[in-house]
């Protein structure tokens, strides 16, 4: 008997039936992410990299017994939350087990006090906002993937949000959780509200990508919901203008909780009027409506003096009210043919335009569009997204276009030393990169990982691993 067949059975006996899939549906499923390729593969009968048997947890009980049941069985387990990744991330790329964390759901704790929320590992994200907005509070994270990804989910890929200038990133918003590591010994990481006890190991599983351990619970800072929130929309006489104000208004230490900058090509989308001929700048303040004004005052005094102008809110409040929606990308993704994907980078101040010309040139040729913007914004630099849209013969052509773009992409990237990716992570399409990313640093990644998963189960094929 092989060792799937007896480990399937094994699982069988320590928990329900219904819990551990081995129809064809099921396996085929764990193939696909939400990844471009991947998607373009599942339209042509393509279901590379599918699981051996998929095992929907409920609990952190049945995650150690389904840890101890594939180490003794030498089987590869691939955490799996809501498959919104769009690298490859939880694709089993040596098949085994796919372990479905979507129903570890159950816990939710509220502590107004510390201000802090407590959740199961695979909380939808977009729930969790809608049910402590009720409340008057938010979680401060809003990625567009809000309402089709977990919190758990958000952690294991270093995920951030639209809302990241004022925020932060994930990084900055989770203050504890707890994982159970391949051995099965459960970790919990915290430090409420800082801690100085030697490294901040919370750090270690953010951006693991399911390699190291599997995260069960999470909390997560929350905040009152802002007294007030002003928008503006701006015309930009040039890219170059709109980054000079980006990093003057990191200089002088604002912190709008909106800025978008949209090259000519992508502020056509964003201000959904083909006449569009100028960069737009998407910008919102908030907070105490005093300092919301006085913000906003002095963002337009910057914007003044690099030739911005105002175009008011419409522009602004329209995109917010279609913020999470990404039908661009997956409707062309449904024609034969058709191809988009979303890269995403990040670079400091004195290589990102140039950067940015660079991948145009180099990229315009592969795609009919190329759209770009810069979105989450840091003292030292930006990251920047494009989006490349376009049409080929059939589904082949367009899986082969898109791996060109990928290669092209990464290329330009790593001779401008640049970050290879600003929070889409490693998956599969990055894993090629990650040791050129992270340099001498991938050395330590590879012994955290042999210290944590020494028989390397969890999730191999990823981050270079
Ligand atoms: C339309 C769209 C918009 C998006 N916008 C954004 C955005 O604005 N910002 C952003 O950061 N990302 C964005 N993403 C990417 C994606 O939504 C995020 O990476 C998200 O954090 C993935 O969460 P998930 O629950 O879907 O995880 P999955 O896709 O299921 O898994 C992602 C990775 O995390 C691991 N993992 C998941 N849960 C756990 C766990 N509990 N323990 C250990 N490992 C785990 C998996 O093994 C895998 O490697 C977008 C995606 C889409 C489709």
């Amino acid at each position: 008997m092989s060792d799937i067949s007896h480990l399937i059975r094994a699982l069988k006996s320590v928990m329900p039936g219904e819990q551990v899939l081995t129809d064809s549906e099921a396996l085929q499923a764990s193939s696909h992410d939400t990844w471009p390729l991947s998607t373009k593969l599942r339209r042509l009968g393509c279901h590379d990299y599918q699981a051996d048997v998929v095992v929907k947890v409920t609990d952190e009980q049945q995650i150690q017994q389904v840890l101890a049941l594939a180490t003794a069985n030498d089987v590869p387990v691939t955490p799996r939350a809501l498959g919104s990744s769009v690298t490859g991330q939880p694709l089993p790329t040596r098949g085994g087990v796919v372990l479905d964390l979507s129903d570890m759901t159950l816990n939710r704790e509220i502590n107004t006090t510390n201000m802090t929320v407590e959740v199961s590992a695979g909380y939808n994200g977009g729930k969790l906002e809608d049910e402590l907005q009720q409340q008057g509070w938010t979680l401060g994270h809003s990625p567009q993937s809000l309402y089709q990804s977990s919190v758990g989910g958000w952690l294991s890929t270093l995920a951030t949000g639209q809302f990241s200038s004022y925020y932060g990133g994930i990084e900055d918003l989770i203050t504890a959780y707890t994982v159970i590591l391949a051995t099965g010994e459960r970790v919990r990481l915290k430090a409420s509200p800082r801690a100085a006890m030697g490294p901040d190991l919370r750090q270690l599983f953010i951006g693991a990508e399911g390699t190291l351990g599997v995260v069960t619970s999470v909390q997560l800072k929350m905040f009152p919901l802002p007294q007030t929130r002003l928008y503006d929309t701006l015309a930009l006489p040039s890219v170059e203008a709109g980054l000079k104000i980006l990093r003057e208004q990191a200089m002088a230490g604002l912190r709008p909780f909106l800025l978008r900058l949209y090259d000519t090509a992508e502020a056509r989308h964003a201000m959904q009027d083909p006449a569009q001929d100028k960069p737009v700048m998407f910008v919102g303040t908030q907070g105490v409506d005093a300092i919301a004004r006085a913000e906003m005052a002095a963002l337009m005094a910057i914007v003044g003096r690099h030739g911005g102008e105002s175009l008011g809110s419409e522009g602004v409040l329209k995109w917010m009210d279609r913020r999470f929606d990404f039908s661009t990308v997956e409707n062309l993704l449904d024609t034969r043919g058709g191809f988009a994907e979303t890269i995403e980078i990040a670079h400091t101040w004195d290589g990102i335009a140039d950067l940015y010309h660079c991948l145009n040139k180099t990229l315009t040729p592969l795609a009919g569009e190329v759209l770009s913007h810069f979105s989450h914004v840091y003292p030292q630099g930006t990251s920047m997204y494009m989006i490349l849209l376009g049409n080929e013969e059939n589904d082949g052509e367009a899986i082969e276009k898109l791996r060109m773009i990928w290669k092209e992409a990464m290329r330009v990237c790593l001779e401008h030393k640049a970050e290879l990716s600003h929070h889409h992570g490693g998956g599969l399409v990055r894993s090629p990169y990650a040791r050129a990313s992270l340099g001498s640093a991938h050395m330590l990644l590879r012994r955290v990982k042999q210290a944590l998963d020494p028989n390397g189960i969890l999730n191999p094929g990823k981050l270079g691993l």
